[in-house]
């Protein structure tokens, strides 16, 4: 069986040169696009050092943060000012250091609000901004998602055995439950619904899980992933040794 999860795969040589490599990736394609650009954001701890770098020369000067606009992939339902948002991440890693208009920055709501209504809130707030009610694959929702890996193959919140996996009409959902957590996700269908989707997966310790993923492994919600257009891993020298032995 051919692996549909053909995917581009850059491998960098540390974290260090992962984040510059993906931070010139985003200034060049947010350069290129003469509009409005929308990234969708991954949390957890990979990426902070990507949205740190981004914060500092050359693209806190160069990038058009005036028309690019920034969503979440998941969060957690905690809080923004909790240790484990990944709001909270972002904004003190970029958001606070750079000058984005408050208008283009697009948190999970999860305060005040029961996971149900904050996912239904901000589906509404995708739909507004996207203009439509109904995806169109040649015309994708986000110009770049930014993904995670979990070492059990997650990604955003779409861990393996949950009924979000089979979700193909709600474009976000509230994931109760899971690791004694609350969260709320996009779903595949908005996941999907991305120009670029890009896996940024470092260290030794992901080195079992990236090999499933690169192999096509489909128990994996990650490795199901079918965006509308480009899918690329950038991954470092400590997390690939071995895993592209297809
Ligand atoms: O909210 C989260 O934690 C992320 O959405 C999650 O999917 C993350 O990307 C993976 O768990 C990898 O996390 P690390 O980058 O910390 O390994």
């Amino acid at each position: 069986m051919i692996n549909p999860f053909e995917a581009k795969l850059e491998t960098l040589a540390n974290a260090e040169a992962l984040s510059h490599r993906v931070a010139d990736w985003l200034l060049e394609m947010a350069t290129a696009k003469h509009a409005i650009f929308a990234i969708n954001l991954s949390g957890g701890s990979t990426p902070r050092r990507l949205y740190e770098r981004l914060a500092g020369p050359p693209y806190r000067d160069t990038f058009p943060w005036s028309r690019t606009h920034w969503f979440w992939g998941d969060e957690r339902f905690v809080p923004h000012d909790d240790a484990r948002s990944n709001y909270r991440m972002v904004r003190e890693a970029l958001l606070s250091r750079v000058p984005i208009p408050a208008v283009n920055v697009h948190p999970i709501p999860t305060e005040g609000i029961t996971p149900e209504s904050a996912a239904s809130a901000y589906e509404r707030q995708l739909k507004s901004f996207y203009g439509a009610e109904r995806l169109d694959p040649a015309r994708p929702l986000f110009d770049v998602t930014l993904l995670g890996l979990g070492p059990d193959g997650h990604t955003a919140s779409l861990f393996p055995g949950t009924a979000v996996l089979v979700e193909q009409t709600h474009w976000v959902a509230a994931v109760v439950g899971v690791k004694s957590e609350t969260r709320i996700t996009l779903t595949y269908p908005a996941l999907e619904s991305s120009q670029n989707v890009a896996f940024l997966v470092e260290g030794r310790e992901k080195r079992a899980i990236l090999k499933r993923l690169c192999r096509g492994d489909d128990s994996l919600p990650a490795a199901r992933l079918r965006p509308v257009g480009m899918l690329c891993v950038f991954t470092d020298q400590a997390a690939i040794e071995g895993a592209n032995e297809i």
